[in-house]
């Protein structure tokens, strides 16, 4: 009998209430777990988040009582395995402990905001230790540094030995094998993959010990040519409790940043995450979670999973924006209106030398058909307004002339780096005027 059914037995012969509705249908992950770190299988979030509530301190006591190790245990949803479970957890920044299948280049949405690193990231997976050694990527929160990190891993484990870990797994490690004795074990596991992955190395930060072990690791990889990418909040220049010799190691590489993906980029990611969970939800509700919540993606994925789990729990079929706006109520953080299309349009109107009236106007003047693209594209992604309502303000067709307008916008961002800096000036002002 595994331990896992033992455990569960356990909780049975305690004459739990509740063993039925919540214990029977948990099932033990055992390709993802290790001896020291469990991952249990819920069918949904709401049993996952009881389960934990109640029962988790339970599992790792019977758990302890049996091997002599005391878990980290982590309860995930069968739906989304792996994730976090509650809403705010999901908000909490979290870095999975393994690789984990689902984080691929396939899944991976590229748009202007992560185009660089998406880039570089799989030109390292295709040409491991030849183009860019280190690779080190860093951006905000949930903007998913962690799945290209991981897609490198998934692309190459197959052929080459894959090492992926957090910053803080590799310190745990090294401390242990040192109070062991070990050090020879951990130099062997390190030393010889072929591709270190580490993530959310800001963790480094003030450790010495770890990064002196870190530096020679570093170095023994790097002259074998072997593949090493890095994670950060920030860019290796503000990791100031570094020593000088590792931060100059990690600039030495390719530096690649993540931006908050922009708003249609972040429709296709939610797109694409409702697709992968068989989650299925209309257009306007799509385009009300990406507006009015911030760039996180791990918290927007929460939100889908809230709806879903909400919808499926009440026994409602179709879910309808009202519904989703009840779901999301205590989510969605009252920002001020403080950026109208007004403003949008004075602004625009000024950079492009040209007065507000002719931007709604019908001419087709180059410069002013280029001025009124970009206010259209600045106003879905900073002003509250539909698409309709955006349409109808420029004048335009319908809705989907919006879609058509931003879409060619995007295409001269994709192609135009000049422009796109251009345009990042631009929404720095209005960000500007946004927290004035
Ligand atoms: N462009 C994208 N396409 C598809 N999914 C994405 C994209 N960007 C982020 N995600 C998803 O968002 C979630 C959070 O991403 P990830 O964990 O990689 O973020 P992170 O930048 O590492 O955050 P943290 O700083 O908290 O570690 C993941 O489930 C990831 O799949």
């Amino acid at each position: 009998m595994s331990i896992f059914t033992k455990i569960k037995k356990s909780l049975k012969s305690e004459n739990l209430v509740n063993y039925n509705k919540f214990i029977k249908n948990l099932e033990f992950d055992e390709k993802n777990s290790t001896s020291t770190h469990l991952i249990i299988k819920a069918p949904n979030i709401f049993i996952a988040n009881f389960v934990k509530r109640k029962y988790l301190n339970k599992i790792s006591e019977l758990y302890e009582k049996e091997t002599g190790i005391k878990p980290k245990i982590d309860i995930v949803t069968k739906e989304i395995s792996h994730r976090p479970l509650t809403i705010e957890e999901i908000i909490e920044p979290t870095t999975p402990s393994v690789l984990i299948p689902e984080y691929t280049f396939e899944s991976f949405i590229v748009g202007p905001s992560n185009q660089f690193a998406y880039t570089a990231a799989k030109s390292v997976a295709e040409n491991p230790g030849k183009n860019y050694n280190p690779l080190f990527i860093y951006g905000g929160v949930g903007l998913g540094k962690t799945h290209l990190l991981q897609a490198i891993g998934n692309y190459l484990k197959s052929s080459l030995n894959v090492l992926y870990v957090t910053s803080e797994q590799f310190m745990n490690e090294f401390t242990e094998n040192i109070r062991m004795k070990t050090p020879e074990r951990f130099h062997e596991k390190y030393r010889n993959c072929d591709v270190l992955l580490i993530d959310d190395v800001q963790f480094f930060a003030g450790k010495e010990r770890t990064q002196e072990e870190f530096f020679h690791t570093f170095n023994e990889l790097y002259n074998q040519k072997k593949q090493i990418c890095l994670t950060a909040d920030r860019p290796p220049k503000k990791l100031y409790d570094l020593v000088d010799r590792l931060r100059s190691r990690f600039e030495a590489g390719l530096i690649v940043d993540i931006q908050p993906p922009e708003l249609e980029t972040k429709i296709e990611i939610i797109r694409k995450k409702c697709e992968l969970n068989g989650i299925y939800l209309p257009e306007e509700i799509i385009e009300y979670i990406a507006t009015k919540l911030d760039s996180n993606i791990r918290e927007i994925e929460g939100m889908i999973t809230k709806i879903n789990a909400m919808s499926k729990i009440l026994g409602i079929s179709e879910i309808t924006l009202d519904f989703a706006k009840q779901a999301l109520k205590e989510h969605i953080k009252d920002k001020k209106e403080v950026i109208t299309l007004e403003d949008i349009i004075k602004l625009i109107a000024k950079e492009f030398n040209i007065k507000p009236s002719e931007i709604v106007s019908k001419s087709r003047n180059k410069n002013i058909v280029a001025a009124r693209r970009c206010a259209i594209y600045l106003a879905r992604e900073f002003t509250k307004e539909s698409t309709p309502i955006i349409a109808k303000y420029f004048g335009l067709r319908d809705h989907s002339a919006v879609s058509h307008a931003i879409k060619s916008f995007n295409k001269k961002l994709k192609e135009d780096s000049e422009f796109r800096i251009k345009i990042e000036e631009l929404k720095n002002k209005i960000q500007i005027k946004k927290s004035e």
